[in-house]
């Protein structure tokens, strides 16, 4: 750089002429400064040898609350997500007080823009196993399970809604590991074994019985609960009739949530199911319930699965596509 005790002014102007010909005296810019960081920021993500988690349908009101519980357990979120309509980047906090991650969010629609984020994701996440959790919307749940298929991601579908026979067969086709579930809450899941060791066990015990279900949800919901359908079989089988999951009551209005006994806080984002069975000369009820207001044992459950798919995936087991019953049974929740 240029000198300034002893020589002259112009020993000082030729140093400088000097320095800038060897390239030392121009500050880096500001563009070459951004690079060196990427790059940084680059090796240092390649180095890590964790669980990346792609959390599709990250500004949705499982998305964020999803993201955290991942983080504290350790993982991290991936740098795309899939989106509806949202675009742009989102910054997702640390729960642990650590630097946010910044996500870009690539609209599922623009298909080479999703190719493109998955084969970035995939090189700039190669030290560790990438997970995709999707809480999207019934009506993408068979295309973006076609997308992982394609793309050969594991995924979690928590999302309800769809096709669900054909997501089941694209899945098994596919040879990705997959966890499926219409409720990752492990009380509930819990409750679902029960119901189901009990139809097992004692099939047609309520035989002159009658099911009746009512679900409450914030209204934004557009499907009927996948938890209600899926319990509504197992319920089924200790009647003597089948159920027609068209009769599972719905109720998204204020009026008739309030009267349900959802609180008033809790009309954004809750799920409340009654399974009622009633004898038929209506001396006797049995109900069932389960109130969630709030998504956080969804959000901790989905993070269970997560672990466990990422486990099965790495020691390569055989059997790939997995329910929440699964995860309970082995322990990983
Ligand atoms: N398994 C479980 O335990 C639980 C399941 N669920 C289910 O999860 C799903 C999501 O619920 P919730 O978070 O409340 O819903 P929201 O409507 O709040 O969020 C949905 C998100 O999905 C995004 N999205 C919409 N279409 C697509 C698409 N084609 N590809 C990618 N992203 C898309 C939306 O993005 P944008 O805003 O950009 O359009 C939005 O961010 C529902 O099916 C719900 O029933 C919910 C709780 C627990
Ligand atoms: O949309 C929700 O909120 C929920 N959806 C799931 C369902 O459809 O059963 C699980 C839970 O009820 C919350």
């Amino acid at each position: 750089m240029m000198a300034t005790g002893g020589g002259s002014f112009f020993d000082g102007i030729a140093e400088f002429f000097e320095d800038l010909q060897k390239g030392m005296a121009m500050p880096p810019s500001a563009a070459s400064v951004a690079k060196a960081k990427k790059e940084k920021e680059e090796q240092e993500e390649m180095a890590f040898e964790g669980v990346w988690v792609m959390m599709n349908g990250l500004s949705g009101k499982m998305g964020l609350d999803v993201a955290a519980a991942c983080l504290r357990k350790g993982f991290r979120i991936a740098p795309y997500a899939m989106s509806g309509s949202g675009s742009g980047e989102v910054s997702v906090a640390d729960p642990k007080g650590g630097d946010p991650t910044t996500v870009t969010l690539v609209p599922s629609d623009d298909a080479e823009g999703c190719d493109k984020a998955v084969a970035e994701l995939k090189r700039r996440c190669s030290g560790g196993s990438v997970v995709v959790v999707d809480y999207t919307t019934p009506s993408a749940v068979n295309a973006n399970a076609e997308f992982y298929a394609k793309h050969g991601l594991n995924f979690v579908m928590g999302t309800t809604g769809g096709d669900r026979d054909a997501l089941m067969s694209v899945t098994e086709g596919s040879g990705v590991y997959a966890v499926i579930a219409p409720n990752m809450g492990k009380q509930i899941v819990a409750l679902q074994s029960a119901i189901d060791n009990m139809a097992r066990e004692f099939p047609g015990s309520f035989g002159d019985y009658k099911l009746e279900i009512t679900e409450s949800h914030q209204s934004a919901k557009v499907d009927t609960s996948g938890t209600a359908k899926a319990l509504a079989a197992d319920f089924a089988k200790l009647t003597a009739e089948d159920y027609d999951v068209k009769s599972i009551n719905k109720v998204r209005d204020t009026e008739g949530q309030l009267a349900f006994g959802v609180p008033e806080e809790h009309l954004a984002g809750h799920a409340f199911h009654t399974y009622s069975l009633k004898s038929n000369d209506g001396t006797v009820e049995f109900q069932f319930r389960h109130n969630v207001c709030g998504r956080l044992m969804y959000a901790e459950g989905t993070a269970d699965a997560v672990e466990f798919l990422a486990g099965k995936a790495g020691s390569g087991a055989d059997k790939r596509v997995y329910n929440m019953l699964d995860v309970l049974r082995e322990g990983g929740m």
